[in-house]
């Protein structure tokens, strides 16, 4: 019974494949009419399908799975066409300053909601470009037809999205002061004084107020900043091998920088005072204020992190990950003079593996190494906390992650912006939106083969649930690199890293933690060695009465009761911390990464 389940299974894989790849190539020839059409009657053929295997549950749900990703192919291709057909129009009245409502697309109405623009609208609105001549401006999205079929398969789909540059912005590009990642010199102060008013990312506000949205909710009051976890220097207590010192950090001078900037800027109410460094927010309202002040300040205090500050010695094991990046993600950012044409970087990297493996570290690793800025955004609290305002954000966030560049965009649990059909319709509508503005995004930003000056955003994910992304946005994440559990070794440098600063007891048996450890993550390591380093501490103020006992008898109570760690200790914390995959999950990351995994 289950091999027929799993025959199936192949064969529902192949159809979804073969039904996509047909009709990709049918909008890569920008025939969208005749591609919509071919999915439409797809899915009647395969409803019906869908329809006799009703009384078999299993492959019932596999048939629906198919025919709702073909609709999801169905809906990016109807809106791709109105985008397309948007920006045509507006190649024929290209006047950003009195943009007309091109064509209101249906994904864009909701009930009880007045309607809302394209999403390709939504520039034109706002901003207008400088520097850029009429006919350019007419050019900036114009679809350019395929002159030969791209290597690049993802080309297929959305090459002809990328703005009709050819070349022509290169010349428009030439007027700017090399802060661009041709620049090899990665000075972080120059990232800041980007204000040269040289590029297409330059805009303006119009005194068009934006249309109000009223499924937006209101932006958020000033909040104060997260507080970040700082890595310490690790100093190693030699537990198994000397250990490798940390490079030091660039600490603190950006942050003071930022923090000087917010006073001034992040505020909106006060215009950028002369001699500071220029922040996007005061790059695009040089008046102090704009429509979007609330959602660019917001992405400047949650979003941008100028001091990740986690070097790749301090990361344990995972070579093959670190080295994956330093060839997909560094090397173009140190070199984008030979990361071109067929060489040219990948448009983003997936690591995908249990939960507290290490990814978000990774990611901050690659920021701090390649001295980027780093958009850390969590797509989960981007789709709940940001609802309806989530497309806006997206531009803005590649939008400032231009301005800032070189810059690094880390989507953690991108599977809550990037998941396939949902159950739920107003969900699905929304979803979708948010997932088309990045992927048009992601497009953008990989500059190499649109001849457009290259302003180096690299676009790295992270997720637990890869079987959850969308194919779209599997294919615009080119490198998918599994992030698994710590080997015999990696727990080894984990329990170095962790209790470095700890004193601990010459008898532990180290090998015998780390066989008892199997199947814990890098963050249960962390825990456990959380836990057991409070366990002599307790034990002694106990043995002492209490901590006011303590406090009488002794001066300064902090030596007594700081008490080396013992074997016992670690015990106690491995009863106390389980671990947090289990092991069926583990067969399942194996298994797509052998479908899908592209490290
Ligand atoms: N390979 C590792 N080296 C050092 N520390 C690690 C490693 N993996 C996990 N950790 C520890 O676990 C914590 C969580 O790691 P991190 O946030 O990078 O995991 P993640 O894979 O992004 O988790 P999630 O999927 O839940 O977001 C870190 O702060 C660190 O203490």
């Amino acid at each position: 019974m289950s091999s027929i389940l799993e025959s199936s299974k192949g064969i529902i894989k192949e159809a979804r494949y073969a039904i996509i790849l047909e009709i990709r190539e049918l909008a890569y020839l920008g025939k969208y009419p005749e591609a919509i059409m071919k999915f439409k009657s797809q899915i009647e053929t395969l409803s019906q399908q869908l329809g006799k295997n009703q009384g078999d549950q299993l492959l019932y749900q596999e048939w629906s799975k198919l025919v709702n990703d073909i609709k999801e192919e169905l809906d990016l291709t109807q809106t791709l066409f109105d985008f397309t057909k948007g920006n045509s129009n507006n190649q024929q009245q290209p006047s950003p300053q009195k943009p007309k409502v091109v064509q209101e697309c249906p994904e864009f109405h909701d009930d009880n909601r007045q309607p809302r623009l394209p999403f390709n609208q939504i520039p034109f609105q706002h901003y207008q470009r400088e520097n850029t001549s009429p006919s350019q401006k007419a050019n900036q999205f114009q679809i350019s037809p395929p002159k030969q079929k791209a290597q690049d398969p993802d080309e297929i789909f959305f090459g002809g999205l990328r703005g009709g540059n050819d070349g022509k912005k290169a010349n428009n590009n030439n007027n700017n002061n090399g802060n661009n990642g041709n620049n090899l010199n990665h000075n972080p102060s120059n990232y800041f004084n980007n204000n040269n008013g040289n590029n297409n990312y330059n805009r303006r506000p119009t005194n068009n107020p934006p249309p109000k949205d009223p499924d937006v909710w209101d932006p958020p009051s000033k909040k104060p900043d997260k507080p970040k976890q700082s890595q310490k220097d690790a100093k190693s207590n030699n537990i198994f091998k000397p250990q490798a010192q940390p490079q030091p950090q660039a600490k603190g001078n950006q942050r003071k920088e930022y923090d000087k900037g917010k006073k001034n800027n992040v505020a909106g109410d006060k215009k950028p005072v002369e001699g500071q460094r220029k922040t996007y927010h005061d790059h695009v309202y040089p008046d102090g204020r704009g429509p979007d002040s609330d959602l660019i300040q917001m992405i400047e205090r949650e979003v941008l992190d100028l001091t990740p500050n986690v070097s790749f010695e301090q990361i344990a094991e995972l070579e093959l990950a670190k080295d994956t990046l330093q060839e997909a993600v560094l090397l173009p950012i140190f070199m984008p003079q030979i990361f071109t044409g067929i060489r040219r970087p990948c448009k983003g990297v997936l690591l995908f593996g249990p939960p507290g493996t290490g990814k978000t570290m990774l990611a901050k690793a690659v920021a701090t190494t390649g001295k980027t800025t780093f958009f850390n955004v969590s797509a989960c609290t981007l789709a709940s906390k940001w609802k309806g305002e989530s497309e806006k954000l997206v531009r803005l966030l590649f939008d400032m992650a231009k301005f800032y560049a070189p810059s690094t965009i880390f989507f953690d649990e991108i599977d809550a912006l990037g998941s396939k059909r949902g159950d739920n319709d107003v969900k699905l509508s929304y979803n979708r939106r948010v997932k088309t503005q990045m992927l048009i995004e992601m497009d953008g930003v990989s500059g190499a083969s649109t001849g457009e000056e290259r302003k180096t955003v690299m676009c790295l994910a992270a997720t637990n649930r890869p079987w959850d992304l969308d194919e779209a946005l599997i294919r615009r994440l080119e490198r998918r690199i599994y992030i698994p559990l710590p080997s015999v070794t990696g727990r080894k440098v984990l329990f170095e890293i962790n209790l470095h600063s700890l004193k601990l007891s010459p008898n532990i048996n180290w090998d015998q933690l780390v066989n008892r450890s199997d199947g814990y993550s890098g963050a249960d390591i962390a825990n456990v060695c959380r836990e057991a380093s409070m366990l002599p501490m307790r034990r002694k103020l106990k043995e002492e009465g209490g901590f006011q006992k303590l406090q009488q008898k002794y001066e300064d109570i902090s030596n007594v009761v700081d008490v080396p760690l013992e074997q016992r200790d670690f015990e106690e914390a491995l009863k106390i911390v389980n671990k947090s995959v289990s092991s069926e999950y583990l067969k399942e990351y194996e298994n797509w990464m052998k479908d899908f995994g592209a490290g």
